[in-house]
Parts: structure tokens; sequence; C-alpha cells
């Protein structure tokens, strides 16, 4: 029979629970620098200094007693006594991190209030010392109302007078402590007495420390966090479309120009028709969008710089372990938002392999850079540029919303997936937060310089193939007069056998010849509707010559929403699949990634299609 006195090492992930239970059992736990290392209980024998015997259990770390979430759970059972086959313990060590004592108190104070025995361990006071952080101690623990000890677990440092402790809290073993719920404390209470104690007790602290913890009450609360996250973004779209306004008019003047230029030197012909309907009208439309791409990046770079970025991954974090994505793959998914090529390179970084394959499936999702360009057009064209209210913008609401059902759509991905291809666990978060910087103006601009050109060197070289082959095959075979030339054309018979296909999702026969040249890369769907609308209105007067102008009178709104909801979901991008199918080593998900996100796109586009119609828009 086992009645030496049960004792729980709790707190938050990364503590240092197990290096203590290792230095108080002597056993062999492992420990990690990141949160989430023990996920099963542990427990060892340790005697008091009046050699009374203990069994200590090492707890998984967790942020709260929040029934809400299931791995908390464990915890959350064995310290309120519901945990089967597990006695209620009779004392709990309370392992907090000195140098994050703020956040970690949060969890402390939610078990104290249970009711049960608690010496807290403050742990990492060398961590604390080097940062220039004093911890009171004395004003602590009265705070607290428990014994305070300080320990460096990793060199066995305060294990003595921990142990001191422990022997006064723990009983003789006949004596039962009736543990209570826990009070039923808001998350921001709880967060708000945590801060008022920690800067109670805390005597020094460095001034760069101090404005991290003072930026972090806010960008890391609960409740204000999201909402300044959710600021953020909104006002990074704003900024896409209010900002770039005017640099875009003056590139579309700079290709307009170039058009009529080469109009009043060139006779009428294949060659002019080649440079101003083919080259410019095709690599102008996407080169318009450069200003944006690149306040895009501006904001991604700043936010990346300052370190902003991992706290929005802290944030996200509860997100995606609900949908069983490790916290390894935020990286890889942000980076995703540039591109999905580095991005799914980047999950080399992740060791399980169910878990790496649902980042892998999931990136193309993210909102790639390539998708600005056809966002933009489309929302220019079709969505009014008014405010909806307190200086908010339609049309960066549009984009905004458009980010959003990309990242929604990836997280409901990994969700299913998960739970059926790629069946398992979701490993913990494991990131650490740096120290908050102002952006270095010099990296920012190289960040930006490198998108430029990634971007540039696109519309030089794949976009303008794309465009040039694809204005060679709109214009061959010439129609006899009266026949309608883009219909007639080689690309026009081609793109008829897919309208009957897409049609029914209220693509018309443009869109159907634009988006398979789009495969090369999405730009191109822009570039290709320039050119067939360049080449359809060759003979027109040209009231209207930007993309944008003649699409408003050609489309319906209907077809416009379903062709962006296209674009969300549609994999058209080959390069992506080619990395797919070297990373996975085989055929099998790179087609898989094809046809189940073309099948999305084509269901989304087409609820949409049919549900704006229905609404009459
Ligand atoms: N400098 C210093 N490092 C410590 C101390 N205690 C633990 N560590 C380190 O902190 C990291 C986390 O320690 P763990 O014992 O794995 O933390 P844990 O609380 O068990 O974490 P989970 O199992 O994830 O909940 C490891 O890298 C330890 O070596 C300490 O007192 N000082
Ligand atoms: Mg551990």
């Amino acid at each position: 029979m086992n009645s030496a006195p049960l004792v729980a090492l709790v707190g938050n992930p990364n503590a240092g629970k197990s290096a203590l239970f290792n230095a108080l059992t002597g056993a062999r736990q492992k420990v990690g620098n990141y949160p989430g290392v023990t996920v099963e209980r542990k427990s060892g024998r340790m005697a008091l200094p009046d050699g009374r015997p203990i069994e200590l259990v090492d707890l998984p770390g967790t942020y709260s007693l929040d029934p809400a979430s299931p791995d908390e759970q464990v915890t959350r059972d064995v310290v309120v006594g519901k945990q089967e086959g597990e006695r209620l313990p009779s004392a709990l060590v309370v392992v907090l991190d000195a140098t994050n004592l703020d956040n970690h108190l949060r969890f402390a104070l939610q078990l104290i209030a249970l009711g049960l025995p608690v010496v807290i361990a403050l742990n990492m006071i060398d961590m604390a010392k080097r940062d220039g952080l004093t911890i009171d101690v004395a004003a602590l623990s009265k705070a607290l109302g428990v014994q305070v000890v300080e320990t460096v677990a990793v060199r066995r440092l305060g294990m003595d007078e921990l142990k001191t402790a422990l022997a006064t809290v723990v009983g003789d073993g006949t004596r039962t402590v009736r543990a209570g719920a826990p009070p039923e404390h808001d998350i921001v209470t709880l967060q708000r007495r945590a801060r008022a104690i920690a800067v109670a007790a805390t005597q020094e602290e460095s001034l760069e420390r101090r404005w991290t913890h003072r930026l972090d009450a806010v960008a890391l609360h609960p409740v204000s966090g999201p909402i300044l996250l959710a600021v953020i973004l909104f006002v990074m779209f704003q900024a896409v479309f209010s900002w770039s306004e005017a640099p875009v008019g003056w590139i579309e003047a700079g290709f307009a120009w170039a058009q009529d230029a080469v109009r009043s030197v060139l006779p009428a012909g294949i060659l002019r028709s080649l440079l101003v309907d083919g080259v410019i009208a095709g690599i102008g439309s996407v080169l318009v969008f450069l200003p944006l791409i690149l306040i895009l990046f501006l904001f991604i770079l700043v936010l990346e710089a300052s370190g902003y970025m991992v706290r929005a991954a802290f944030l996200m974090d509860r997100v995606m372990a609900g949908v069983g994505l490790s916290g390894r793959a935020f990286i890889p998914l942000l980076s995703s938002f540039a591109c999905a090529i580095p991005g799914i390179m980047a999950t080399r970084t992740i060791d399980d392999p169910k878990d790496r394959l649902t980042t892998i499936l999931i990136a193309p999702l993210m909102t790639c850079s390539a998708r600005l360009p056809v966002y933009a057009v489309i929302i220019g064209a079709f969505i009014p540029a008014r405010e909806v209210g307190l200086g908010v913008g339609l049309q960066g609401l549009v984009l905004f919303g458009l980010y959003v059902t990309g990242i929604v759509a990836a997280m409901i991905a990994a969700f299913v997936i998960r739970r059926t291809i790629a069946k398992g666990e979701s490993a913990g978060f494991m990131m650490e937060m740096p120290r908050y910087q102002m952006p270095v103006f010099r990296d920012v601009a190289i960040g930006l310089m490198q998108r430029a050109w990634i971007f540039l060197h696109r519309a030089g070289t794949l976009i303008l193939l794309a465009t040039v082959l694809l204005w060679a095959l709109l214009s061959f075979p010439q129609s006899p007069t009266g026949r309608d030339q883009v219909r007639y054309s080689a690309a026009g018979r081609i793109a008829s056998g897919l309208e009957t296909i897409v049609r029914p999702i209220g693509f018309n026969h443009e869109i159907a010849l634009a988006i398979i040249p789009a495969m090369a890369a999405r730009e191109v769907a822009v570039s290709a509707l320039a050119t067939v609308y360049a080449i359809e209105g060759a003979d027109e007067v040209q009231t209207e010559r930007s993309l944008v102008g003649r699409l408003r009178g050609r489309w319906s709104l209907p077809t416009a929403l379903a062709f962006l909801m296209w674009f969300v979901f549609a994999p058209q991008c080959l390069s992506t699949i080619a990395v797919i199918r070297r990373e996975t080593n085989g055929w099998k998900w790179p087609l898989f990634s094809l046809a189940y996100l073309f099948g999305l796109a084509y269901l989304a586009a087409g609820f949409t299609f049919w549900a704006a119609t229905a609404l009459g828009l």
C-alpha cells in the first residue's frame, strides 16, 4: 500500500518543473527549453528533511485550470482530485519562472485558490539576476499567503529550503485536505491581480524589461491582445488600398503613355498588337500592383522586426493547437503569406511527419502575394471605394475578409486532416518571446527591395512569357471579319471546352481563358484578362483603357465575387505543386492537394455565385 503523501509539481509550461523533479528525486526526466516537454504523468520518491517519504508527481505544464481546454484536463483533474486512479495531492509545489512572473502568477493564483497547501518554487532565479531583476520574496509570499522559496532547479540550488517548506505544509498523512472547485475568476481579473502582485514584488528591473512588460501587458492580454491584433491587421489592409492609390495611378499613367507611344510609332499590325495588347497591357496590368505588395510587406517586415509577430503567434497558439497543428507550424504558415514555396520548405523544422504533412497541405491556403494583384483588380473594379463608417474603407475590408477566409479555411482543413488522413496529437507551442525592438530601417529596406525584385523578376520572366504565349494563341488563327477574334482563336477554342465546366459557377469565357495560363502563376490571370480585353477591344474607341474599367462593364457582381473565392482556394501554381512533390517524395500528396483545393475552389466559387445571385446582387 502506498501511504506516502502525494505532492504534485504544477505550473506553466517551461517553468522548470521537470528540472525540479529531477533535482528533488534524482530521476532523469526529460527537460527541454520549450513548453510542452512533459506530456504524461511521471512520479518519483523523495524524502523530507524529517525523513518522511513523499511521492512526487511531475505534471504537464498548463496555462490555467480552464475546463474548456482538453490539454489542461489532466492537470485540472489531478489537482481537484478527480483523476481516476490518482489520490488528491496533499500539497502542491507551484513552480514559477521568476523572469516571467506576471504570466505565471496568474495560474498560481488559480492554484492557490483551490485550497490545497501550496509552496511556491520561485525558479530561474539565476536568469532573473542576469536580467537585472530583483524580486522581494517576502513581499511576494505575503501577497500570496503561501511560502515562497527561491530555486535554481538546474543547479539544485534551494532544494533544502524547498523541502523544509514542504515539510511544514504536508500533513502527517492522516488528515485529508479537501479541495474545492476552483473559484470562477474570470481571466481578466486574475491577470490584473497577477500583474499587481508581480509589480509590487519586483524591486528592480531593467528599462528594457519594463517596456517589454508594459507592452506585453496589452499585446498578450487575453482581451486586448486579440483586439490589438485585429486592429493591426485591419489597418494593414486599409493601408494597402489607401496608401497605394497615388503610386498605382502613376504606374497606370506610365503604361498608358507607353501604349500611346508605341501606337504612334508603329503601324497597325502584328508587332504593334504584340507590344500594345500583349506585353504592355499584360505586364502593366500586373506591375501596377507593386505598390500594394510593398505596403503589405512593409507592415509584415516591421511587425517581424519589432518582435510583435511572435506575440501574434502566441495569441494564435490556442487556435492552432485546437485544430491539431503544432506551434512550429506558425513560421511556415507565416512565410506562406509571401509565397507557399518557402513556406512548404520551412516545414522541414517540424519533426513529426504527420504534423508536417498537415502543414504542407494547408500552406497553399495562406494568401500568397501572387493573389494580391488578382484580388486588387477585382476589388478595384467591383467594390466601391467608399467608407462604411469610422474611416473604414470597404475595399480594405473586403481584402481583409479574403485573407481571413484563407486562414479560416486552412484551420478547418487542418482540423479535418488531423482527424482523418494524418491522425495524431498536436505538439505544444515552442517559441521564445523575444524583446521588443525598434525595427532597423536598413533591414526593412532590404526586405522590401527583395520583395520588389522577386515581383519584378516574375513579371519580367514567367508572367511575360505566359502573356506573350497567350497573346499568340489569342491572335491566331485570325478570324474572318465579322467573327469574334477571341472566340475564334486557338486559346478561345480551348477555353470554350473549360467554359462548360465553369459556367455553373458563374464564370464566363474570358475567365475560362484566364485561369488556364494562371496555372503558371496566379498573377497571369490578371495579365491574361488584360490581354483578352485589349485584343477584343482593339477596334473600339478607347474610352476605358484600364483593366479595372473594362471589367466593370463586362462582369456581373456575382461573377466577380465567385472569381475572388476561386482564387482563395484554387492551387493555381504549378511551382507549389512541384515543391509539394519534392518535399513529400512522391505524387500522392501533390495530386491530393490539387484535387482537394480545386474541389474547394469550385464549391466556394459556386456557392458564392449562387448566393450572390439569389440575393439579387
Ligand atoms: N537557467 C535556468 N534554467 C532552468 C532552471 N530550471 C529549468 N531550467 C531550464 O528551463 C527549461 C525548461 O525546464 P523543464 O524542467 O523542462 O520545464 P517544465 O516546467 O517541465 O516544462 P514542461 O514539461 O514543458 O511543462 C530547460 O531548458 C531547463 O534546463 C533554472 O532554475 N535556471
Ligand atoms: Mg516538464
